[in-house]
């Protein structure tokens, strides 16, 4: 499995792109979250929004959505394509009603499912999302009142997209789960009433942070590299393969 990230960056950051990923599975790319920024980072990467075959999404913050509107626009009118879109159920009529309606919406083209293939998810249950590409979506917390969702990827990846620290989930999807690889949001900088923040990941048992990476994070990251115990920060742009069984995590050069 190969992973790119389009973007490593808090929603406000300026110096990184918005955290939004590419997986690809034989040769099928699923995109996770079509934040504001990602049009631009795929032009930049050389990629084409007609390369991507499905797009995920964890819950409704710009950083997360706000490019979905372009990416159905030109899915429908430049390349004549119908992406899969995979949510949360609860999350496909907020998405439509409260978000990409006042774009989208023509008298011709009237709902979510004129743009997009859309797959709505129930959380625990696993779906095959592209050929041997299989996600579970867990229920997080983000935001008190707002869906946020994290993914298990191939029974082994966990990815947090935005989430609160929560020790006894981690510990638990270490234990009971056997998670082999950890993506979680990092904000650099206490308090992380809404991210799981440095100081407290800091807090997690070494088996759990040497499977740990982390994104999301402020502009100031380059100051804490070297500060994060046994995790990692993954950067966005480069080429990493994961290994199906292990899931460990390496990066590769590109011609
Ligand atoms: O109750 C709130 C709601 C939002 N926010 C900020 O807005 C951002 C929205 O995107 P995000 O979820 O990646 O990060 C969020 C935070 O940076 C906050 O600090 N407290
Ligand atoms: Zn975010
Ligand atoms: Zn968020």
């Amino acid at each position: 499995m190969k992973l790119r990230m389009l973007g490593t960056g808090s929603a406000f950051s300026k110096v990184f792109y918005n955290t939004n990923a590419l997986l690809t599975k034989n040769e099928q790319t699923l995109m996770i979250d079509c934040g504001n920024t990602a049009p631009r980072a795929l032009y930049e990467l050389g990629i084409s929004l007609s390369e991507i075959d499905a797009v995920l999404i964890s819950h409704i913050h710009a950083d997360h959505i706000g490019g979905l509107e372009e990416f159905a626009f030109q899915m429908k009118f430049l390349h004549g394509r119908m992406p899969k879109l995979y949510i949360a159920d609860v999350l496909v009529e907020p998405l439509w009603e409260n978000a990409l309606k006042g774009g989208l919406y023509q008298e011709e083209f009237p709902s979510l499912e004129h743009y997009f293939d859309v797959y709505p998810m129930k959380p625990g249950v696993i779906y095959e999302v592209l050929p041997d590409l299989k996600i579970k979506l867990i229920q997080t917390r983000h935001i008190p009142s707002k869906a946020s969702f994290s993914l298990i990827i191939n029974e082994g990846f966990y990815y947090s997209a935005d989430a609160i620290f929560d020790q006894e989930m981690l510990l638990s999807l270490e234990r009971d789960e056997q998670i082999k690889l950890f993506f979680h949001d990092c904000q650099l900088h206490p308090p992380g009433a809404v991210h799981a923040c440095l100081s407290q990941l800091l807090t997690l048992p070494s088996s759990i942070q040497e499977k740990m990476y982390l994104m999301h994070y402020g502009d100031d990251q380059k100051e804490f590299i070297g500060r994060t115990g046994l995790m990692q920060f993954i950067e966005q742009h480069t080429h990493y393969l994961i290994d199906p069984l292990t899931f460990s995590i390496q990066s590769v050069k590109m011609e």
